[in-house]
């Protein structure tokens, strides 16, 4: 082919995928207006709750309008943080300064939030997903769908288990996931960014207007400010999400110790291999190109070691030689920092299945955070030693 003809075609392929012919924004309705839940109001809950009811309240044809929250109830100095976000319409005590759409209310009681909902939306630190779940049992619609907004693994007798997987294990509905390069405080403030949705279409699929699919789903979390691309792999956006976490620890130790930007690169360098290694080795029908295309991949390793809670916490670790515990409490405010479990977790299954010296970097993470091994023994400790005899 000449070098003329390279181009013009080149040129074609360009101009075709700048048109936005997007069919999954093209106009969706529903038989029944599905009925959205959010379960949990953190950081990141409240943050999705108010992106979900933006959408729900533009599209009556689609989704009811009113979507209920659950709130884990505490007092805020004498007053029901409910009652606060019911009527002063901020989550006062985690998303503060946010004002939140009038149709979100703030529900403390778990089963009247769950109960009708066709879509149910999964978004607490997963450490308090067994109690929540084990609660909903037999008290859900039986054909709901769910998406889960975690970052974590369930890890149990039965080795490392996606969290949607556990969803749909605990309470029978299909469970999809949404992750991506997502810091709350900058997408409450709406300030743009992107994320992914994974989600597997079941096999009692009722039918186009009938049950949710991708298209649903991207009117669901779709907004100007936050753009959703919905895909089938649940395990690989799932296993970026949770393990950036633990990259993101060791990435605070070393900006703690003033390493510098070269260290905290590496750091992440190696992290990514040791994420997509494990996607493979344990979720083999994950892909290898969602870690690098999707948002939930690099791109969210990236904005967590930049910013995030558990690099936060990690480079405070490093700074004050507190515990990752007690430097969760002294700074996040309630908050979590889900690394430190996921850490915990992952060296559990690693260590049981055989595999901790494959992941050096995920067991130096551990051994600095509950071991007590030296911050400045990281280097050695994820040397790759190719020494030729
Ligand atoms: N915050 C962020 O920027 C992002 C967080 N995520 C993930 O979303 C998930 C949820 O995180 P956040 O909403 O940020 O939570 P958070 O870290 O703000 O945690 C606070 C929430 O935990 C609740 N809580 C405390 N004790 C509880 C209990 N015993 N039972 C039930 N709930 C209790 C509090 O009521 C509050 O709603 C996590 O897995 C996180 O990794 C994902 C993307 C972004
Ligand atoms: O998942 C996140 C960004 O996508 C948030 O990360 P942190 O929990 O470390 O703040």
């Amino acid at each position: 082919m000449a070098a003329t003809d390279r181009l013009n075609q080149t040129s074609d392929i360009l101009s075709h995928s700048m048109k936005k012919t997007d069919s999954s924004m093209s106009i969706v309705t529903a038989e029944n207006p599905y009925k959205v839940a959010v379960v949990g109001s953190g950081n990141w809950g409240t943050t999705i709750a108010k992106v979900v009811a933006e959408n729900t309240k533009e599209k009556p044809e689609l989704f009811q309008g009113r979507v209920d929250m659950w709130v884990f109830e505490e007092q805020i100095d004498g007053t029901p943080l409910t009652q606060i976000i019911n009527t002063k319409h901020q989550n006062v005590k985690y998303l503060p300064n946010i004002d939140l759409p009038e149709n979100l209310v703030a529900n403390p009681d778990l089963i009247s939030t769950t109960k009708d909902a066709d879509v149910i939306v999964f978004n607490v630190p997963h450490q308090f997903l067994g109690r929540i779940v084990s609660q909903m049992k037999g008290q859900i619609k039986p054909d709901a769908r769910a998406i889960s907004c975690l970052k974590g693994f369930e890890v149990g007798p039965k080795g490392v288990q996606l969290l949607s997987d556990y969803v749909t294990q605990e309470l029978g509905i299909q469970c999809g996931a949404l992750s991506g390069a997502n810091l709350a405080p900058e997408v409450a403030k709406e300030h743009w960014s992107e994320t992914t949705v994974a989600y597997q279409v079941p096999d009692d699929f009722k039918g186009e207007g009938k049950d949710i699919d991708h298209r649903v789903l991207k009117q669901l979390f779709h907004r100007p400010y936050f753009h959703v691309n919905v895909i089938d792999d649940v395990a690989g956006i799932s296993i970026a999400g949770a393990l950036k976490n633990v990259v993101a620890l060791g990435c605070g130790f070393v900006t703690g110790l003033g390493w510098g930007n070269n260290a905290a690169a590496a750091i992440q360098r190696v992290g990514l291999g040791e994420i997509i290694k494990f996607g493979r080795m344990f979720f083999p029908e994950s892909k290898v190109e969602t870690y690098y295309q999707e948002s939930a991949g690099v791109a969210d390793l990236i904005t967590t070691c930049s910013g995030g809670r558990n690099v936060r916490v990690a480079t405070e670790m490093a700074k004050t030689g507190k515990s990752g515990e007690q430097v969760e409490k002294d700074i996040l405010n309630g908050q979590s920092a889900q690394g430190l479990i996921t850490a915990k977790e992952v060296h559990q299954w690693l260590e049981s299945s055989g595999h901790t010296e494959e992941y050096p970097l995920f067991e130096a993470v551990y051994q600095i955070t509950y071991e007590n091994v030296p911050m400045k023994e990281l280097p050695s400790m994820i040397e790759e030693l190719d020494i030729v005899e």
